[in-house]
């Protein structure tokens, strides 16, 4: 019987993550994407229950306090938490389950599976790129993004201890690196 596999992904904010996981469930719908729950506000186009459950800052509280979350974390001056019930059936259910995290949210979760997980570190070639990605990507205010960039050095400090580390430099092969990373350890679990 299959157990499932969670694939674990961190970065630097705007590296691309997101733009990865969106684009590998696309080809795999099979796959489970665990949602988070957030008090961040949405951006424009982002789905309350597909991106995350936006969430006051109450409700997130109460999510911590009845014990519903696996991990979470405050990042950017905001909460983000993965609800544990959907991660629990996905793995019964032998699925690959990708998240979208930040280090330390890797770290939490890979002590609850250590067999199962697989960590992948998305990095880009250039660090100037972050800034030029995040201002390209019109979501922030100019203080927002240097916020942002302020993480970098906790980041490269825990980057050593992820599995794998992909560089998003074209996109397409950072995305087919991914797949074949996953689909390795799906051979396993
Ligand atoms: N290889 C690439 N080349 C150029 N632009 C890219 C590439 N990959 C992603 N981008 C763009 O960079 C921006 C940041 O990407 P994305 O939102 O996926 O970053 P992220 O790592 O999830 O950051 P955050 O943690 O801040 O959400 C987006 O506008 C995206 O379209
Ligand atoms: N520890 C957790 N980190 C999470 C979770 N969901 C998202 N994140 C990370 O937060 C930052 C900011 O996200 P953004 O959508 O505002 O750019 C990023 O690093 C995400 O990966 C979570 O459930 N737990």
């Amino acid at each position: 019987m299959k157990q499932g596999a969670l694939i674990l992904f961190a970065a630097h904010s705007g590296a691309g993550k997101t733009t990865i996981i969106r684009e590998l469930l696309r080809r795999h719908p099979e796959w489970f994407f665990s949602v988070s729950a957030t008090t961040r506000k949405p951006r424009t186009g982002e789905v309350d229950g597909q991106d995350y459950h936006f969430v006051s800052r109450d409700v997130f509280q109460t999510m911590i306090r009845e014990k519903e979350l696996l991990e979470y974390e405050e990042v950017h001056g905001e909460y983000y938490g993965t609800p544990a019930e959907p991660v629990r059936q996905a793995l019964e259910n032998g699925k690959v389950c990708i998240f979208d995290l930040d280090v330390k949210g890797v770290m939490s979760i890979k002590r609850h599976y250590p067999e199962q997980s697989l960590s992948i570190f998305i990095e880009v070639p250039d660090m100037n790129l972050l800034r030029e990605r995040l201002v390209n990507r019109k979501t922030e205010t100019p203080e927002q993004i240097e916020k942002r960039l302020s993480r970098i050095s906790l980041e490269t400090a825990m980057k050593d201890a992820f599995d794998e580390v992909v560089i998003n430099d074209q996109l397409e092969k950072a995305i087919h690196k991914t797949e074949t990373l996953i689909k390795q350890i799906k051979e396993r679990c």
